[in-house]
């Protein structure tokens, strides 16, 4: 199973190259070699052989570009016809005579033809973009950023040709995953030395496809910018229970969520921390009927908990639901016990709280959290920018913050980021949110404690809980549409699976 990929920022990865380049490591040679073995591998799976393949390489002015040609005389040696479109001024000179010397062909593009290059583009079996990589400041430009949309407007989805970015897709944030403009959508991506926040942070990772590291040696020490956990990384999170365990031990979780008239939420969130492993759930609202008949084992009314879920459902107008929020509160703020803030009781947050609440907002719930705070940002800024924009709001309350969306993003403290992207375009529909809620307070209601040795596992578990969402979505129903409570009853088998396939068994 995938284990965590790390991400570093481009200025940790020139200075993790410094001392190797200084010491004169080929890394170039290195990354092209690589880059040149995966593209026959995809070369070789869809048609058979190299040899006759015909490859176009987008060479930009710098190194990236250098990768490219490099990685495009490796293929014309074997027999591909390469050619090269420069689309700057400059280009990388060796790269551009390996290029020559193993057959391939090298020209600018033609900034009044270029439709007629987009045509070329198209009729490739595979495109190298090594437009841009590292050295990018702000998107692609000129008639470069007219080829890409003519190309991009043209390739029907997951069709002809493949697209292999290198290092990055062309032009995206590789720090902080915007896109400023057009970017090709790749099919894959190979990076080299160490992943980059881009791939994994939306909505750049979107045009990066499948992500392969090419180990260059580097030495990136310290904690990465940016981590997407893997299962593995899930199941060691997991809170298994001891042999001695009792259903106290492994904590409580109290739900506030829902109403009378729409107990739905309170059903999905009391299921999904049900389902999820915890020792108890105690329900507290006015939804208990349809809790209980939904969910037998849930406690009906208040008494201690070691974390809460709070808000699916709840309508901040409703002057008993917010009265039971603000009292949880009181429990978070004096008592030290853990949160999920989700929905309407996101504005019902104290102006001040600990990473040990983790708040869930989608895009649109995070503008108006960020508003409560003199913030103005518009829903559609958040999707564009959702790490600057979690971030602000973890800055701003304290909290751990979990913003959902096609990719999940969430902030914690002392720096801990993670983007998951585990979960099928189904599962935006209603009522997920309520049943991830629910997971993430059976674990923060397990592990508490630790979280308050370690704030930064809120993150972790708040990630975990995404991915473990995700997955379940995915087994309920593979590839179809799905059902909030689908969701919720994939937990366990999902939870189980990702134990088993570790080692992980219960004690
Ligand atoms: N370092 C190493 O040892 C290794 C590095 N490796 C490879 O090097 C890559 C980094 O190379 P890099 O530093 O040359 O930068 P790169 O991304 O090619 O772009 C710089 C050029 O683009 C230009 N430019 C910038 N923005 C632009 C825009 N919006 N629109 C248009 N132009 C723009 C910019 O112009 P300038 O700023 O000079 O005006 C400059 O000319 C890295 O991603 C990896 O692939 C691997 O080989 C492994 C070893
Ligand atoms: N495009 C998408 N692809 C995959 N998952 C998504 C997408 N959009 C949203 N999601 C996920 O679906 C869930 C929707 O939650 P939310 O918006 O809170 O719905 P509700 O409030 O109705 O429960 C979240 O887990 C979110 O991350
Ligand atoms: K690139």
């Amino acid at each position: 199973m995938r284990p965590v990929l790390l991400t570093w920022n481009a200025a940790r990865v020139r200075a993790a190259e410094e001392p190797l380049l200084a010491a004169g490591a080929p890394l170039m040679a290195h990354a092209a070699f690589a880059l040149h073995v995966a593209v026959a591998r995809e070369l070789r799976a869809r048609r058979g052989r190299v040899a006759g393949a015909v490859v176009v390489v987008l060479a930009g002015a710098g190194n990236n570009g250098g990768d490219a040609l490099h990685a495009g005389a490796l293929l014309a040696r074997r027999g591909a016809r390469v050619l090269a479109l420069t689309t700057a001024q400059r280009w990388h000179d060796e790269g551009a005579a390996a290029l020559l010397a193993a057959g391939g062909r090298l020209r600018a593009l033609v900034p009044d033809a270029v439709d007629d290059d987009a045509a070329q583009v198209l009729a490739a079996d595979v495109v190298l973009d090594g437009v841009l990589g590292i050295g990018a400041r702000g998107g692609l430009r000129g008639p470069v950023a007219r080829l890409v949309e003519a190309v991009a407007a043209a390739r029907p989805d997951g069709d002809s040709p493949l697209v292999v970015a290198v290092d990055v897709p062309s032009g995206i944030g590789v720090d902080d995953g915007t896109r400023a403009g057009t970017v090709l959508d790749a099919d894959l991506t190979v990076t080299f030395g160490g992943a980059k926040p881009g791939l994994v942070l939306p909505p750049a990772a979107w045009a990066a496809g499948r992500v392969e590291v090419v180990d260059l040696g580097l030495a990136l020490a310290g904690p990465a910018d940016v981590a997407s956990l893997g299962p593995d990384d899930v199941a060691a999170l997991w809170p298994v229970p001891e042999r001695a365990a009792h259903k106290y031990a492994r904590g409580v979780v109290g739900v506030v969520a829902g109403t009378r008239t729409y107990p739905g939420a309170a059903v999905l969130a009391s299921s999904g921390a049900a389902l999820a492993g915890v020792g108890m759930v105690r329900y507290v609202g006015d939804a208990g009927d349809a809790v209980l008949a939904a969910r037998p084992e849930v406690v009906v009314g208040p008494g201690r908990v070691q974390a809460w879920v709070l808000g699916p459902g709840v309508s901040p107008d409703d002057a008993a639901q917010r009265r039971r929020v603000q009292r949880a509160f009181d429990g978070v703020l004096h008592r030290g016990e853990a949160a999920v803030v989700d929905a309407g009781a996101l504005d019902l947050l104290p102006e001040r709280v600990g990473p040990h609440v983790v708040l869930t907002p989608h895009a649109g719930e995070l503008a108006r959290l960020l508003a409560q705070h003199g913030v103005d940002v518009e829903r559609t800024a958040v999707e564009a920018e959702p790490l600057r924009w979690a971030r602000e709001a973890h800055d701003r309350t304290g909290a751990t913050v979990l913003l959902k969306g096609g990719t999940t993003v969430v902030v914690g403290a002392h720096g801990a980021v993670y983007a998951q992207s585990d979960g099928p375009t189904w599962l935006a529909t209603a009522g997920a949110g309520d049943v991830l809620a629910g997971v993430l307070g059976a674990l923060l209601a397990a592990r508490v404690d630790d979280v308050h040795e370690d704030p930064s596992l809120a993150a972790a578990l708040a990630a975990a809980a995404a991915l473990v969402h995700g997955r379940a979505a995915h087994r309920a129903v593979p590839d179809g549409p799905i059902v909030a409570l689908a969701v919720a009853h994939a937990v366990p088998a999902t939870v189980a699976e990702l134990l088993r396939a570790t080692g992980t068994l219960a004690r």
